[in-house]
């Protein structure tokens, strides 16, 4: 409901925009009814500038060559040339067709592979599984011919089954049973950097006998079948748990480049093993422009990004606010947060490490000078703490609220109620209800029911 009052406009991560959905009338995902106003052709494009120019594509990823030069291009001055095309026409290396493409195959960043009992029963078969543990009907399958996976990762992952296979030791398929051998993760970047992550159960191993399994998974990447993959960085996780923070157990590099770097919006941007990251990166710039547009963010206004991640939201909006104040759980995102002010040169950025619910309420304390505050919230699943609700809804500088939400009901639902209802002492919820101005769904994930949606409101 709140969806069809607000007037949504759908927006997939495209080349460039055009008048894309309007041909496509009413369409849902997810469950959600998409109302597409009937704009002019370009309507986008007038409204949001030039909203997806610099996405990559599979066919022309940016930084790289063009293949074949055109004919005029001679040979002395054909670099200068080029980067003024570069510059001025910046899709010229694409057909007028491709640079119309919406961005929907290959496109994630990062994939997560299980390693269990594939359809042949082989237990060391790496992918993604089908069933569940409750009714023992788990079975892992290679994930190569999924649309969203690119080619890179799913041949990490054919890799590491070549590892597994030829590993003396057993993967670990439920942590009671024993076993070692984990889930793969593989994150690459635009410029095909990739980073693997290898996680272990260390069960009864002593350290000597760890030594030698990380020794043998480097040796297997570097110099032996694995090498083909071409890996920036390997990291290995000892973990007894599904999921680890470096806190609990530290990522260790195995060799390689500590980080992964990617271009977005003009920044140069840091990205440790343990720090979250958009999963589409040509989607992340059109969310965060998304953001930018609805959050009106001017010369007098902090951005408070609260669940900032590597900080990008606040990063990407610095230069057209006084100040940007980032909050984020992840030690290592505010790390890579304070990395990517720097680098680029942004000197009004402050980052908080720990959680929200705890450093939120005494930094808007001493906010409480008069200053509008715009708030920026991008939780997890899980949804914002309580505290954070209140803290926001009790701070009377916050008069504009973006909430961006991938799974917009059960606790984003709780949340926005209490971010809207009437004031109400018993829940300590006293300033001013917010209203719901407008929703802008954001597809970040074709194929799947999966969906961005922003929403703005005010009071
Ligand atoms: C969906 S991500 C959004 C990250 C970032 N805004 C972006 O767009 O890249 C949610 C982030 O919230 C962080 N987070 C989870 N619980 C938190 C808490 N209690 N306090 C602060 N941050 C939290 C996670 O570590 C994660 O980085």
């Amino acid at each position: 409901m709140f969806l069809l009052l607000a007037g949504i406009k759908r927006r997939v991560p495209m080349h460039k925009p055009r008048c894309f959905l309007s041909r496509m009338g009413f369409f849902s995902k997810s469950g959600l009814l998409y109302w597409c106003p009937g704009k002019p052709p370009y309507w986008s494009q007038l409204l949001w500038g030039s909203a997806c120019k610099g996405t990559f594509t599979k066919s022309c990823k940016r930084g790289q060559k063009s293949q074949k030069k055109p004919s005029h291009i001679g040979t002395i001055d054909s670099s200068w040339e080029e980067r003024l095309a570069d510059v001025v026409t910046p899709l010229w290396r694409l057909s007028y067709e491709e640079q119309l493409k919406p961005v929907i195959d290959g496109y994630r960043n990062k994939s997560t592979f299980s390693v269990n009992r594939g359809p042949d029963g082989n237990p060391k078969t790496v992918g993604y599984y089908l069933g569940t543990w409750r009714d023992r009907n788990i079975v892992c399958v290679r994930s190569n011919h999924l649309k969203n996976i690119p080619e890179k990762h799913s041949q990490v992952a054919q890799y590491y089954e070549v590892f597994l296979r030829q590993s003396p030791l057993e993967p670990c398929l439920q942590f009671h049973e024993g076993g070692h051998w984990r889930e793969l993760i593989v994150r690459t970047n635009s410029q095909g950097h990739t980073m693997a992550i290898v996680t272990f159960h260390p069960q009864e191993l002593s350290q000597e006998e760890l030594c030698v399994q990380k020794e043998t998974v480097k040796e297997f990447f570097i110099k032996g079948p694995g090498a083909g993959c071409n890996l920036t960085s390997l990291y290995f996780q000892e973990s007894t748990r599904t999921r680890c923070s470096h806190q609990q157990s530290p990522f260790q590099l195995l060799f390689g480049e500590p980080h992964i770097f990617e271009e977005l919006l003009g920044l140069k941007v840091r990205i440790s093993p343990d720090a979250f990251f958009q999963i589409n990166t040509a989607g992340a710039e059109m969310l965060y422009r998304t953001i930018g547009k609805l959050s009106g963010v001017n010369s007098n206004t902090i951005l408070l990004d609260i669940c900032c991640g590597t900080g990008v939201i606040g990063l990407s909006l610095a230069k057209y606010t006084s100040q940007v104040l980032g909050i984020e759980l992840v030690e290592q995102a505010v790390e890579d947060a304070r990395w990517t002010a720097a680098f680029n040169g942004i000197t009004n950025c402050e980052f908080y490490a720990g959680q929200a619910e705890k450093i939120l309420p005494q930094l808007l304390k001493s906010k409480e000078n008069g200053q509008l505050i715009v708030a920026v919230v991008n939780p997890a699943r899980a949804g914002l703490h309580y505290q954070v609700v209140q803290a926001i809804r009790n701070c009377r500088a916050i008069r504009t609220l973006v909430f961006i939400s991938c799974k917009p009901y059960g606790e984003t639902t709780r949340n926005i109620i209490e971010l809207c209802c009437p004031p109400n002492s018993d829940k300590k919820l006293l300033g001013k209800p917010f209203v719901l101005r407008q929703a802008v769904p954001v597809d970040l994930f074709p194929h799947t029911l999966h969906c961005e949606l922003v929403f703005l409101f005010t009071r």
